[in-house]
């Protein structure tokens, strides 16, 4: 066993690390309170190669393996949890699903530009009453010669209205049930494909999530990925990757509300003395640190296995319920540490408590996490 990080991990780390501090902090209060997408710092994380950290370079990736994708995903996520969504959605999902099941003419048309950034993608599964329960999709795409004619909704999309590049699950045959299920690449601006309203959200408000409509939307049968009835398959197994990329980002949450929590108890003076030489807060700090380290572990862990072949599904769902848990337990006693000004927004706080919530909702909720986790003990 090796709990070392090489020289590339640290220097991603501290990149990442240096970017939240420099370009991501300015002005996230505002952001949150406007509801207001950062697209000026998710086109320099582009840039910066953050978009599309894990494809292959000869489609304009950074190469990079998984461990290096969660440090980075963890010190964003410290600063802006509406920015590493942005992020986590683009890698884990669109690119990552393209890169392993896209044919040649799809990733040199759609997955290049979005490795580098230079344009957003979304991931389209869930309807307003399909969540959990993928497999009953209302939207439905029917073959008619070289095309599918594509119509339903789709609901709480991540870069719903910034994304060029939409992968969308939808029916091909009702009758074959969950192996009636297909994959498509649909762009923006395609005839018959709306934009929803923005949703207004309890947190990651800079996140930009909206509902999709497509009524008789024309999609080339070159944009179906992999076969026909591929696609519920598809999106499980992209998802089992995604949740590592929210595991970490629930990793980030967590440790950046505890150290400011920290730092508070150090300066804040109560009775003579800062808060921190209360043995009440020591403990809080104590427990703080503890579950953010075994969270840590568990992202790393199922990294780990991702990076070397091996079987990812049932660690990276208990990464995402662990660490999610870990987000708001942490966020919540931050909040506490900092008694009244930590129900401020001034002190970061209590937005990393409103964000921490979503990460027990998207890409599986904790009760599906615990669905997956079961199956995988009792098989
Ligand atoms: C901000 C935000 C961003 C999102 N981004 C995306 C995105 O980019 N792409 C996308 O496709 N989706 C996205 N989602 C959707 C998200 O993945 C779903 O909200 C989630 O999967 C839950 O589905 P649901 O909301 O329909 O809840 P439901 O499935 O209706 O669940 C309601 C409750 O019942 C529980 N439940 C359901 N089934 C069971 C069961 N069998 N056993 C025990 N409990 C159960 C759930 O855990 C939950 O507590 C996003 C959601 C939000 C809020």
């Amino acid at each position: 066993m090796n709990f070392e990080y090489t020289e590339e991990h640290l220097a991603v780390r501290d990149a990442a690390r240096e970017f939240a501090q420099s370009e991501l902090l300015p002005g996230v209060i505002e952001r949150d309170t406007e509801a207001k997408f950062p697209a000026d710092q998710i086109k320099k994380m582009g840039e910066l190669g953050f978009m599309g950290m894990m494809v292959n370079p000869k489609y304009n990736g950074g190469g990079m393996d998984t461990i290096s994708y969660v440090l980075a995903m963890e010190e964003l996520s410290k600063i802006d949890a509406s920015a590493s969504v942005a992020m986590s959605v683009n890698n884990s999902l669109v690119c990552w699903g393209l890169e392993k099941y896209g044919s040649e003419a799809q990733k040199e048309k759609y997955l290049k530009p979005l490795a580098s950034g230079e344009v957003l993608g979304a991931f389209c599964l869930s309807e307003p009453e399909a969540g959990s329960d993928a497999t009953s999709q209302k939207t439905e795409a029917r073959r008619e010669g070289d095309f599918y004619i594509l119509n339903g909704t789709k609901n709480w999309i991540t870069n719903g209205n910034t994304a060029s590049v939409y992968l969308v699950i939808a029916q091909t045959d009702v009758a074959k049930g969950h192996k009636g299920i297909s994959a498509f690449i649909v762009e923006k601006g395609w005839e018959g494909f709306v934009v929803g309203k923005k949703e207004d959200k309890l947190g990651i408000r800079g996140s930009d999530t909206h509902s999709l409509m497509f009524t008789d939307v024309k999609v080339p049968v070159e944009n179906r990925i992999g076969e026909e009835g591929f696609g519920f398959n598809f999106a499980m197994e992209t998802l089992n990757g995604g949740r590592i990329g929210i595991a970490a980002q629930a990793l980030g949450i967590a440790a950046g509300a505890y150290e400011l929590a920290l730092a508070y108890a150090k300066e804040r003076k109560a009775f003579g003395k800062p808060i921190s030489q209360h043995q009440a807060i020591q403990f809080k700090l104590a427990d703080m640190a503890t579950s953010i380290e075994a969270a840590r572990l568990l992202v790393l862990k199922s990294a780990w296995l991702k990076d070397q072949g091996k079987d990812y599904a049932h660690a990276s769902a208990m990464a995402k319920l662990y660490a999610s848990q870990v987000a708001m337990d942490v966020t919540v006693e931050a909040v506490q540490v900092h008694g009244g000004y930590g129900f401020v927004k001034e002190y970061h706080v209590e937005r990393l408590m409103r964000d921490a919530k979503i990460t027990q909702i998207y890409e599986g909720t904790s009760e599906i996490q615990r669905i997956v986790i079961s199956r995988g003990l009792l098989r």
